[in-house]
């Protein structure tokens, strides 16, 4: 059995991925982590999320369960995956985060963790958005060019960040395909006297609203026609599942980062 540690587990993501560790053969739930003052530490994991007892308790602290896991599952903040995640390096331990919203630094430091272990980082764990990326690659390379390219995305209203890391990852991916930085190119949000559309520009729209779970539509638009790749979520237990599958492929993983075109098998 591979043991787990979910942390984050009172959250909206922990506790879909509680179930999906539980509903998964071969592996075993061993560690429910919050934050330390977390009202949920004490209570039972399985109550916790709305389902029988488990007789586990959620503890406080990383360090108390650490040395009795195969690999760590993090959907947090950013500040809080990056204590969990030098906590995994000092014992040695793989590590699946979901968590968005990096700075570039932090994303640096996951890179450098990465030379002592086995990290696999995805800003969306779901098949059918890893689907999309491939698609996007295709899509921006044969109208990419003449296209005006809009990426839309809808979320909860208790997101934190924007736009998602979903949206800003199929940002990376048609900049790439289309030899652009999307640092250079990107427009987020447009108001007042703008001017025309940057040619080469990729405009970014963000849409906080009720319990959207995640939706996201990048717009090929060109004159006479228009495509539109979209990707909607309808239960967290599609990111839950692609997690548990991350979980079991980096069990025999060398040291490194990766993601879930890696795992899906989905890199050319
Ligand atoms: N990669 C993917 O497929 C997906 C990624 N996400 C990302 O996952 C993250 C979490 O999303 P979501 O579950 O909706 O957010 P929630 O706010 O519901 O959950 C986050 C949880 O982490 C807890 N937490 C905060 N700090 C710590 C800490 N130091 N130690 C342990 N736990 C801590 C929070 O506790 P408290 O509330 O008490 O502060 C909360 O329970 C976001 O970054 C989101 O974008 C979401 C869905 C899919
Ligand atoms: O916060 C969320 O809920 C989600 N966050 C991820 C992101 O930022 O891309 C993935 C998913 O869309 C849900």
């Amino acid at each position: 059995m591979i043991k787990v540690g979910i942390v984050g587990a009172a959250g909206r993501m922990g506790q879909a991925l509680i179930r999906a560790c539980l509903g998964t053969n071969g592996m075993s739930l061993t560690a429910a982590v919050e934050r330390k003052d977390s009202p949920a530490v004490g209570k039972d994991a399985g109550e916790l999320t709305g389902i029988p007892r488990l007789d586990l308790p959620v503890i406080g602290d990383l360090r108390k369960a650490i040395s009795n896991l195969d690999v760590v599952i993090d959907f947090t903040r950013p500040d809080a995956t990056m204590e969990h995640l030098a906590i995994c390096r000092e014992y040695g331990k793989r590590i699946v985060i979901g968590t968005t919203g990096f700075t570039s630094e932090q994303r640096a430091t996951i890179e450098h963790s990465a030379r002592d272990i086995p990290i696999v980082l995805a800003p969306n764990m779901s098949v059918g958005v890893n689907l999309c990326f491939k698609l996007l690659e295709i899509a921006a390379k044969v109208i990419g060019e003449q296209a005006d390219i809009e990426i839309i995305e809808a979320h909860h209203r208790h997101k934190v960040d924007a736009p998602s890391g979903t949206a800003l990852r199929m940002g990376e991916v048609v900049a790439a395909a289309l030899g652009r930085d999307l640092n250079e190119c990107a427009v987020y949000g447009r108001e007042g006297y703008t001017g025309e559309r940057e040619r080469k520009s990729i405009g970014f729209s963000v849409i906080r609203a009720g319990d959207i779970v995640g939706e996201h539509t990048v717009m090929f638009a060109d004159e006479g026609e228009r495509v539109e790749i979209t990707h909607k979520a309808s239960s967290r237990m599609t990111f839950a599942k692609g997690a548990m599958r991350a979980a079991n492929w980096l069990m025999d993983k060398a040291p490194g980062i990766y993601d879930m075109q890696d795992v899906l098998g989905l890199k050319t």
